[in-house]
């Protein structure tokens, strides 16, 4: 999906949400007996209409061996081409052991991007950037507490690291082809990531369960193609926990697209 598409999308359904499918047997209701394939089915069909994005991230699915490896495929299949696929695997090696990382995410599971980490640098990252069409997702500057530990780091007055991988990093692909991870618990520095940026779109973590602030987001962060899409996965899936369990998270994430809503009509240029 191109980034044309993609705003087409946002403004039909005036959602920038992605929803993030951390599929978690403990959390998911009793009844459905720890059938996942089923549990992302039933969240697909609720919030179709509400969302341009879905995440699946590779850890839940790693988790559950061999079986997870189908759920995953066919979790994206069923997703379909309307929507912006999103393979959650932070992924990055040299260039060699790469290549087969954007072989599994493009070819292998068909998705249209993949997260991918910055630390192994260029060439760690090019053979993800040489699919035409997909995308790379780089982490940038991160939605954990941790991400104080290197991410804002600078030497010798230099910038922080995460200026300087969203800096590099925009030599290497263009704002059709690369976007940056910037957690909602990093609102304070949108105005500076976004100067870094003006074109690229951002994949936003970290609002409900991490505490980030979507409103922040949203005036510092959106650029003219609206240049956001915000991810939130545990306040969606388990939103309930009963037979109804879909009608729930189709509710916070009905809460969410109509806050998107209002952003847009704020904040888009
Ligand atoms: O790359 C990510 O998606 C990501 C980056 C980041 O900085 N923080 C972050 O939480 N994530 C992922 O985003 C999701 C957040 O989940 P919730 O906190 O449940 O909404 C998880 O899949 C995380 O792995």
């Amino acid at each position: 999906m191109n980034r044309e598409a993609l705003f087409e999308q946002i403004q039909r359904k005036q959602s920038f949400l992605c929803v993030g499918l951390d599929a978690d047997p403990a959390k998911m209701p009793a009844h459905l007996n720890g059938d996942v394939l089923a549990f992302n089915k039933a969240i697909i069909d609720a919030t179709r209409d509400l969302c341009v994005a879905y995440k699946p991230n590779t850890a839940f699915y790693e988790a559950l061996g061999l079986d997870g490896m189908r759920i995953l495929k066919e979790t994206i299949d069923y997703i379909g081409d309307e929507h912006f696929t999103i393979v959650d695997a932070k992924r990055g090696d040299i260039g060699n052991t790469s290549r087969y990382y954007a072989s599994f995410a493009f070819n292998t599971l068909g998705a249209d991007s993949i997260t991918v980490a910055p630390y192994m640098g260029s060439d760690s990252v090019k053979p993800f950037l040489e699919y035409d069409g997909k995308w790379t997702i780089l982490l940038a500057l991160t939605s954990n507490k941790g991400s104080q530990d290197f991410q804002h780091a600078s030497q010798d007055g230099e910038q922080p690291l995460y200026a300087k991988v969203m800096t590099r990093a925009a030599e290497w692909g263009t704002a059709d082809q690369l976007m940056f991870v910037c957690g909602a618990t990093q609102a304070e520095k949108f105005a500076e990531l976004r100067a870094l940026t003006p074109d690229y779109f951002f994949l936003v973590p970290g609002i409900g369960a991490q505490g980030g602030d979507l409103e922040g987001v949203c005036k510092f962060g959106m650029n003219d193609h609206c240049g956001l899409l915000v991810n939130s996965s545990r306040g969606i899936l388990y939103a309930g926990d009963g037979e109804d369990f879909a009608d729930k998270s189709r509710a916070a994430a009905q809460d969410l697209q109509t806050k998107m809503a209002s952003a847009l009509k704020k904040y888009l240029p």
